[in-house]
């Protein structure tokens, strides 16, 4: 389905409601299958979480993960570290072209069992599950932070805890960060110094319910909203002032964009307004710890017809499309000049945006969820729009309440 997007009348003051992050709600479904006696709230509505909870039901032989990286790398983890699980994951066409052999590699060091189904390095995967007692393992931190996570989400489980020395440059350390902080928080002990971290064995833990907090990365489009639009107000629910999630820095971000945010302490929600702000010529920001917003920005910046230079986004290209490709080509059909390396995306605007223009989205949400509010500037059309929901399956109903107007054409 195409969603066929425009400017309507945008909202001064408008409330929107965006469901737990995906991140922190999935790492907290392998700590529930832990311990059962933590109790989630506010859990994402994604589809990327359905698919690791229905995963955790284990109620068959073969688990199909779809697109969704935490759930491929969790869910490895998790079984090949349950004595007796035999089980098969596997996943959508491209999530068979995405790594997963460090994760592997690491999990068979530490004893476990795991087959190649297909192509080695990649899923699927066949799995026969047993306890890990080996205390230690090294891995490489600089493809993809989901391999340590998944090492880390079950280690409070295994019978001596783990030590994980961190090998190569770290990438998407938030997501690490964010890992341990839930661990502590549910009463797991854990240590992170230079590049060792210890996780500390847990039998069990004691009753508690942890409400997730909305997720960032769904946020970061209502912050390219209000950035194109200059007169649109929304506020977003439900947010915390320390937060987890390492892409709540678009709140320092975007005030270089001309959006201001008020935290609302009585509610829990933010409040993002533009604000008059002397927009840079150019933006230069290293990404490496927070990938996922950089489609946002790069099409905000096109949008305001300002340059961007982003780096350390070596790991957009086995995300669910090669990000950056992606990027380039749907930014120049809008008439920018892109250049792509290794690493990076440099982004130049004539100031000029060209109407109609049908977006491609390559089986990616975000290529969908950031081009979408060019629709302030000028008509847009969005192919494939379904694709929002692996990570936000009302995004669409959230931007018609803003404003755009749009309409959806088979
Ligand atoms: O751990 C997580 O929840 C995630 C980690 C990041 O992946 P990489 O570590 O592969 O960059 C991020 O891009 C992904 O959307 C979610
Ligand atoms: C990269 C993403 O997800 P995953 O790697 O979990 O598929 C994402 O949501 O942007």
């Amino acid at each position: 389905m195409k969603a066929y997007l425009s400017s309507g009348t945008l909202k001064k003051q408008v409330e929107v409601q965006i469901t737990g992050s995906k991140s922190e709600s999935n790492r907290l479904l392998i700590l529930q299958a832990l311990y059962p006696n933590l109790k989630i709230e506010n859990l994402s509505n994604s589809d990327d979480t359905t698919v690791l909870q229905n995963g955790l039901l284990n109620n068959t032989t073969t688990i199909d993960i779809g697109h969704a990286g935490t759930a491929m790398r969790f869910l490895t983890a998790y079984f090949a570290s349950r004595k007796g699980a035999k089980i098969t994951i596997t996943g959508s066409k491209r999530m068979q072209e995405r790594p997963i052999g460090v994760l592997v590699d690491a999990l068979m060091d530490l004893g476990a069992q795991i087959l190649y189904l297909e192509n080695d390095g990649f899923p699927p995967l066949e799995i026969e599950g047993d306890s890990i007692v080996h205390p230690k393992v090294e891995i490489l931190a600089n493809t993809s932070s989901q391999y340590v996570t998944a090492l880390l989400l079950i280690a409070p489980s295994l019978k001596h805890g783990l030590q994980i020395e961190l090998l190569g440059d770290i990438t998407s350390r938030s997501y690490i960060e964010m890992t341990l902080s839930l661990l502590e928080q549910i009463g797991i002990k854990t240590t992170f110094s230079e590049n060792c971290i210890s996780v500390f064995p847990s039998e069990g833990i004691e009753d508690q319910t942890v409400t997730v907090e909305s997720d960032w990365s769904s946020a970061s489009y209502f912050y390219s909203l209000v950035a194109l639009s200059e007169e649109l107000s929304v506020t977003l629910k439900s947010y915390r002032i320390n937060s987890l999630q390492g892409d709540a820095v678009i709140v320092d971000i975007y005030q270089q964009l001309g959006v201001s945010t008020t935290f609302n302490p009585h509610d829990g929600s933010i409040t993002l307004t533009a604000s008059e702000t002397k927009l840079p010529e150019t933006l230069s920001l290293d990404l490496t710890n927070t990938p996922d917003i950089a489609q946002t920005i790069a099409v905000t910046c096109f949008g305001l017809g300002i340059s961007c230079d982003l780096t350390g986004l070596h790991t957009l290209k086995i995300k669910e499309t090669d990000r950056l490709v992606a990027l380039k080509t749907e930014l120049e059909k809008l008439g920018a000049s892109v250049v792509i390396n290794q690493d990076g995306i440099s982004v130049r605007s004539s100031g000029e945006i060209k109407d109609s223009v049908e977006i491609e989205t390559y089986n990616d949400h975000r290529m969908a969820m950031a081009f979408a509010p060019l629709a302030v500037k000028t008509d847009i059309c969005i192919d494939d729009c379904e694709v929002v929901s692996k990570s936000y399956p009302g995004f669409f109903e959230d931007l018609i309440k803003v404003g755009i107007k749009a309409e959806f054409k088979r």
